[in-house]
C-alpha cells in the first residue's frame, strides 16, 4: 500500500542482522556451562515475530587463517587436534597448557564450535563494514576472555577480539563497551597500548571474583594509556543506578573518543536469579545502555556473554533486540516450545530482588570522579 508520509517524517527503521541458523544453535547448546541456553534465547525471540523485522543471515565457520589473525597457529592446532576426541582424553598436561581444565572443560566438537561462533561475529562486523545494516546481533559470540594462546573462562575464542580487527579494517575508531558481570580482560589486553581502540568495562570486582583484573587504576599502556576504562563494582547494584552511571560515562567517552563503530558485549550474568549471584540488575539497564549507543546513529555490534539463569538470559538478549528492532514487546511471554521455562509468572520483566547494595553512594561518586579524571586525560 502506497505509504503517505512524507520522507522527512517517515521513521527510519534501523536495518539489524542478526545472526542465526539451526546449526549454529545446535553448536551453542553444547557449550557446557550455557547447556541449551541458545535455544531458550532463539525460541523467544522468535515466539514474539521478532525476526520478522531482522535480516536473519546464516553464519559461515571462520577458517584457520582467519582465527590465526589473532589466535597462535599452536592453539589453534591444539583444538584441532582435540575436535574429535571424546570428553575423557580432554585434561592432559598439554591441554592445561591451552587453559582447558575442569574450569573451562573443552567439549567434542570445540574447534567446530569456535569456527562457526567465531565467524558469525566476523560476518556481523563484515554486514557492518558493507553499510548492509545499522546494527548486528550475534547473541552466540560475546566470549571476552579468551586469550591469543589460550582457552579462559568459559571462552575458547575471543570472537571480539577478531570481530574488532575486522571492523578496524574500515574504521579508524572503535568503541567497545562491556557490560558481563565479568571483567573484560581477553578484549581489554588485546587493545591496550592502541588509542583506535577504546575498550570500557564495568564488572563486579572482589577479592578471589574471576578474572580479579579491571581496577579503575588499570587505563591501558603506551600509546593506549587511558584508553582502556574500568568501572569496578561491588554486589547488589541496581538498575537506575548502574544504568546511570555507565550512560553518563559513555557520554564522556562520546565526546572525547568519538567512536566511528561500538561493539556490546551484553553479558546477562549481572542479572538478579543468576547463579553467580552478584548484581541485583534486571534487563532494563543494558536496555538503557543499549538505546544510548544507539541514539549515537552508529554502526554497532551486539554480542551475548555470560548469563547462567537461561530463562533470564533470553528474557534480556529478547528484549535488546527489541529495542534494536524499535518495537514493544508484550509482557506476557508468548506460548512457544519453551514456555514453561518461563515459570512461574511467565513474563518477560524480571522482578529486582531486595538484595543488600554494597555500593554506597560514596563508593559511587568518587568511582564516578575517578572515571571521569582518567577519561580527561586522554589525548
Ligand atoms: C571459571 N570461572 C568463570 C569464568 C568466567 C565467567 C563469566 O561469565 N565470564 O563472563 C564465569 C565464571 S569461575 O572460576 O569464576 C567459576 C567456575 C564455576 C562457577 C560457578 C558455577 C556455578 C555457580 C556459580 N559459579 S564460577
Ligand atoms: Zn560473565
Amino acid at each position: 500500500d502506497y505509504d503517505i508520509k512524507t520522507e522527512n517524517t517517515r521513521q527510519r527503521i534501523r536495518r539489524v542482522v542478526y545472526m542465526h541458523s539451526r546449526e549454529i544453535v545446535e553448536a551453542a547448546n553444547k557449550m557446557i556451562k550455557v547447556e541449551n541456553r541458545a535455544s531458550l534465547v532463539s525460541g523467544l525471540i522468535e515466539s514474539y515475530g521478532l525476526h520478522k523485522y531482522l535480516r536473519v543471515t546464516e553464519p559461515r565457520p571462520a577458517t584457520f587463517d582467519e582465527l590465526s589473525i589473532f589466535h597462535s597457529g599452536e592453539f589453534l592446532e591444539f583444538l584441532k587436534s582435540i575436535n574429535d576426541q571424546d570428553d575423557e582424553e580432554k585434561y592432559t598436561e598439554e591441554a592445561q597448557l591451552y587453559g582447558l581444565s575442569y574450569d573451562c572443560p573443552a567439549h567434542t566438537g570445540v574447534y567446530d564450535y569456535v569456527r562457526l561462533i567465531t565467524g558469525a561475529t566476523v560476518q556481523a562486523a563484515e554486514h557492518l563494514i558493507d553499510n548492509m545494516a545499522d546494527a548486528a546481533i550475534n547473541w552466540f559470540g560475546g566470549w571476552h576472555h579468551g586469550k591469543k594462546d589460550s582457552a579462559a573462562g568459559f571462552c575458547y575464542s575471543n570472537d571480539i577480539v577478531l570481530g574488532i580487527l575486522k571492523l578496524r579494517e574500515r574504521f579508524s575508531r572503535v568503541l567497545y563497551v562491556d557490560l558481563d558481570l565479568h571483567h573484560g580482560d581477553g578484549v581489554e589486553d588485546a587493545f591496550c597500548s592502541t588509542n583506535k581502540v577504546l575498550t570500557l568495562s564495568v564488572h563486579k570486582q572482589a577479592v578471589g571474583f574471576y578474572p580479579g583484573t579491571g581496577k579503575v587504576t588499570d587505563v591501558g599502556c603506551g600509546k593506549g594509556k587511558y584508553y582502556a576504562v574500568n568501572i569496578p563494582l561491588k554486589d547488589g547494584i541496581q538498575d537506575t543506578e548502574f544504568s546511570t552511571l555507565v550512560c553518563r560515562i559513555l557520554v564522556k567517552i562520546k565526546e572525547k573518543f568519538d567512536p566511528d563503530v561500538v561493539v556490546c558485549q551484553c553479558g546477562a550474568d549481572g542479572i538478579i536469579g543468576d547463579p553467580m549471584e552478584s548484581f541485583n540488575l534486571t534487563q532494563l539497564s543494558l536496555g538503557r545502555c543499549i538505546s544510548t549507543l544507539l541514539s549515537w546513529k552508529l554502526p554497532i555490534l551486539l554480542l551475548g556473554g555470560g548469563g547462567y539463569n537461561h530463562a533470564n538470559t533470553a528474557r534480556c538478549w529478547t528484549y535488546l533486540t527489541s529495542i534494536a528492532v524499535g518495537r514493544k514487546l508484550q509482557n506476557d511471554i508468548p506460548e512457544h516450545k519453551y514456555l514453561l521455562e518461563y515459570g512461574p509468572d511467565y513474563e518477560l520483566q524480571i522482578t529486582p530482588g531486595n538484595k543488600k547494595n554494597d555500593n554506597s553512594k560514596d563508593y559511587i561518586q568518587n568511582l564516578y570522579h575517578d572515571v571521569l579524571y582518567n577519561i580527561n586525560q586522554m589525548m
